[in-house]
């Protein structure tokens, strides 16, 4: 039985000990996910879900800010008019050295695809319980996995949401069998797509650092492919955990498709902004590798998803990823000086897989 608020709703500190790692297992065990508790029809959420109180306490310090957006970028035009190229490589610019974060639009992915992505995603995670214990696994090897919270047994609370992980390491290509039947062909869609769009985003960047177009590609960023499709159930009692704690990712780049419910939060002049769902448009977040090789121009910004008692929410993170040993050469000068040691993304994922979401030093422990 896991324990839930109900039993001991005291704060934290004044309440018993209780076996964590026994309610993580038993959590763990019934392989069904947040969505199998919300399925048994709980009230109240597992104690394992719950922030601790001074976690809480510490978001004070932010404010949520309704009225700033992250920025906007319209891609239509792109490749055919000199100066409307110009003018989308400069705010991808700005707003990957401000933000760390963009909206696209008129991106090229239709949204009969984008559509068919997130469907098929909920349709995943809605199907019988005996289909995705198939897919439940927590093997860092295996490409197509099923798991709720891949950071369970390490973060202080976990996140009200399930995941679909497929990792395409090495430039390797899908294998249309690995995946779930139901979301097969919209996944194999969806991922190709996306992989185009990540080639213009690179040749932009290379663009917007002042490189040759092809600079990012040349080095094999978007080497590595993971996309991940979240299912974040209703929450009863969404002010006491997060659908994602904070963190920053640990990639390259990332294509972020989110349904119209909203919930994702960037962290920007110490306040977190909401980003509003705006139908056909895909989020493009800086990793902390791109912040890495750009030495710092870049910015990987911390982001997280409130919980919330409308759902389900369904995203899918796609990442690209690099094998990187340190600032691009080019960019480094006697003024710009290299902030940074070398890094093996493996290692640098290998690092961020033994801690919590939330509790990632980032890139703070490579600083020179
Ligand atoms: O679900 C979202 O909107 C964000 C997911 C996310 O940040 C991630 O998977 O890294
Ligand atoms: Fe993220």
């Amino acid at each position: 039985m896991i324990s839930s608020m109900k039993e001991d709703s005291l704060p934290e500190a004044t309440t018993q000990k209780y076996d964590r790692i026994k309610d993580l297992k038993a959590f763990d065990e019934t392989k069904a996910g947040v969505k199998g508790l919300i399925d048994s029809g709980i009230r109240n959420i597992p104690r394992i879900f719950i922030r601790p109180s001074d976690e809480i306490a510490a978001d004070q310090k932010y404010s949520n800010n309704t009225q700033l957006h992250i920025p906007v970028i319209d891609l239509s035009g792109i490749g055919e008019d000199d100066d409307k190229h110009k003018k989308i490589v400069g705010q991808v610019k700005r707003a990957s050295k401000d933000w760390g974060f963009f909206q696209l639009v008129n991106h090229g992915i239709s949204e009969n695809v984008l559509e068919g992505m997130l469907d098929g995603i909920k349709r995943f995670h809605e199907e019988d319980a005996d289909v995705k214990l198939g897919f439940h696994s927590r093997d860092l090897m295996k490409k197509v996995k099923y798991s709720s919270n891949v950071d369970l047994y390490r973060s202080t609370a976990a996140n009200w949401r399930d995941s679909l992980t497929v990792s395409l390491p090495n430039f390797d290509p899908i294998e249309p069998l690995d995946l779930p039947q139901i979301c097969r062909d919209s996944t194999i869609e969806y991922i190709n797509e996306a992989t185009k769009l990540a080639q213009t985003l690179l040749e932009l960047l290379s663009e917007a650092l002042g490189l040759k177009p092809e600079h990012l590609a040349s080095i094999e960023c978007g080497k590595g492919r993971t996309f991940i499709g979240h299912y974040y159930p209703p929450c009863p009692e969404p002010e006491l955990t997060m659908g994602a704690g904070a963190h920053t990712d640990p990639a390259f780049l990332t294509i972020l498709l989110q349904d119209q419910i909203g919930g994702l939060q960037i962290l920007h002049q110490n306040q977190y902004v909401n980003v509003q769902p705006l139908a056909g448009s895909l989020i493009v977040n800086i990793g902390d590798m791109l912040q890495m090789i750009t030495n710092d121009e870049f910015i990987s910004m911390d982001h997280r998803v409130v919980a919330n008692t409308v759902g389900p929410r369904i995203s899918v993170a796609g990442f690209f990823s690099v094998k990187v040993y340190g600032p691009i050469k080019e960019l480094i000068s006697e003024e710009n000086p290299t902030k940074y040691r070398d890094i093996l993304l493996s290692d640098y994922m290998l690092k961020f897989l033994k801690v919590g979401l939330d509790e990632n030093l980032g890139l703070d422990y490579y600083k020179l």
